[in-house]
């Protein structure tokens, strides 16, 4: 790590009532005395003052808090000044600060520092940078906790134990000329199973609640005509799509974002789907494929007003093959019932009066993916960890049985290191590089 001064606006771009520049490093203070013109700064205490360009300009009257290191976020000195937001002061105040010695941070680089200085692990780096961007109530209560570090001590504790596992056959290898008695071989074998089954759970719970945490996608699919561009609109509550009593209106994917209950989602409306000769209604059909591919929840749609025909039975395989949580919606209930399916349907619907119903039975949806269980995996990156923790877990069963024991331990050695990779790995910069690169700027 080089010793730069870094400086970013740390508030989102925009128009705005205050705006954040952050800086951090050697020169953090000093930056801040020249913009300033003041001689000292109290750490930790909200100071107003004027920050003035290299010219001598006034930029704007700002208030400046200075942390002092270790005592700061990253470890480092660090002095926030706060502006007025909008475009133009922000933007003056970043390059006062470039012109007075620092550099423009790298996107997660203050995150970054504050992990090389032990102020964070890298699960509450990661925590951190989702948080910013929850998709739910839900989730970000449970990012805020791994912020606080509950991630880390599930994690620190599993790795205890393994490493615990290991002293063990350390020390058989190392002391004694026999093998393992067969009843602590059969000890450490039950703790391996009950580890293994808690991460299995882990991991399960973690698989489960993904659309909780990336924020759920819905499509909305069915034949041409029945409905399903009304039934968008009224989940967004205005008229984005086009809806007309013609077949084929829809061509394209339209994607929305709603909140819904404690949840934002993705709510997509698709092209009717059928057998068409026209091409680019083909293309159409293709897309609602692969949304439904796509999707978390698949709101199917037929018309109550006609009798079933082909090409709803098309879709009604279709959807026999999904294996998505599905919501089956009979509309057009306000016309005469010629429909006569063997399914149950979830939803009797107007669209064109009330969706109601259909946003209730999403939020039903969205909020039972909320298992009980605590511990959460928040990334791809993490899940793999596990999976590879647990393959080393598995391997190591046969030669503990044949007392091979150096293999045994060369398994368990891999299954820390997996473990510890969570938090704070051993080595390898490349994969730090690539997690912090994901970060917002100015994080
Ligand atoms: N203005 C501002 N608000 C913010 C942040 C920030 O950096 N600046 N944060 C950034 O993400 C979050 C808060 N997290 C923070 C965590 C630690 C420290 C810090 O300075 N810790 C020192 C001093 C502790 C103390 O004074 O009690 C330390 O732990 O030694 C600051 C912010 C959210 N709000
Ligand atoms: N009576 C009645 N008409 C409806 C209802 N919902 C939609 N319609 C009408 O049905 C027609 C088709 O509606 P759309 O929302 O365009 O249907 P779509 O499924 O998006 O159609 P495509 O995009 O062409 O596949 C329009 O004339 C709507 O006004 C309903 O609940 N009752
Ligand atoms: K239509
Ligand atoms: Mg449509």
């Amino acid at each position: 790590m080089d010793n730069d001064t870094i400086v970013a606006i740390a508030t989102a771009n925009g128009i705005g009532s205050i705006a954040i520049i952050r800086l951090s490093g050697e020169k953090a203070l000093s930056i801040a005395k020249t913009l300033s013109k003041k001689d000292n700064f109290s750490p930790r205490y909200a100071t107003l003052t004027n920050v003035y360009d290299k010219n001598n300009e006034l930029i704007d009257e700002t208030i400046i808090i200075y942390f002092k290191n270790p005592h700061s976020f990253t470890g480092e000195d660090v002095v926030e000044i706060q502006c007025h937001g909008g475009y133009i002061v922000a933007q003056s105040i970043l390059q006062s600060c470039l012109d007075a010695g620092a550099r423009v941070a790298n996107a997660g680089e203050f995150s970054k520092r504050a992990f090389f200085n032990g102020r964070i692990d890298l699960s509450e780096a990661e925590a951190i940078s989702q948080l910013i961007e929850a998709k739910s109530e839900d989730a970000a209560k449970i990012l805020a906790k791994q912020v606080k570090g509950s991630l880390k001590e599930f994690i620190e504790s599993v790795r205890d134990e393994i490493i615990h596992i290991l002293a063990y056959s350390e020390v058989s290898i190392d002391y004694a000329e026999e093998d393992l008695p067969e009843d602590l071989v059969e000890q450490i074998k039950a703790k391996l199973e009950a580890l293994k089954k808690q991460l299995e759970r882990t991991l399960q719970a973690s698989k489960s609640r993904a659309g909780l945490m990336q924020g759920f996608r819905v499509a909305i699919v069915g034949k041409p005509n029945v409905g399903k561009s009304s039934l968008l609109n009224g989940l967004l509550n205005y008229n984005r799509a086009i809806v007309s009593d013609i077949a084929g209106t829809t061509r394209d994917t339209i994607e929305e974002q709603v909140k819904i209950g404690t949840h934002l989602i993705r709510i997509v409306d698709t092209a009717g789907i059928r057998d068409a000769s026209d091409e680019i209604e083909k293309i159409g059909i293709q897309r609602s494929l692969e949304a439904i591919e796509q999707s978390d929840i698949v709101v199917s749609v037929f018309d109550n007003s006609r009798e079933l025909d082909e090409e709803d039975k098309q879709i009604i395989s279709l959807l026999e093959e999904t294996q998505k949580q599905q919501i089956r919606i009979k509309n057009k209930i306000d016309l005469e019932t010629k429909l006569n399916v063997a399914f149950d349907f979830d939803i009797e619907l107007n669209s064109k009066d009330d969706v109601t119903p259909l946003i209730k039975k999403l939020e039903a949806i969205m909020d039972r993916s909320n298992s009980s269980e605590e511990i959460m995996l928040i990334s791809q990156r993490q899940i793999s960890a596990v999976e590879e923790t647990m393959e080393n877990i598995d391997e190591a069963f046969y030669p503990l049985e044949d007392q091979e024991l150096e293999i045994f331990s060369f398994h368990l050695n891999e299954a820390v290191k997996a473990m510890a990779s969570i938090t704070r790995p051993f080595e390898n910069d490349e994969m730090l590089d690539k997690m912090f690169g994901s970060f917002c700027l100015g994080k």
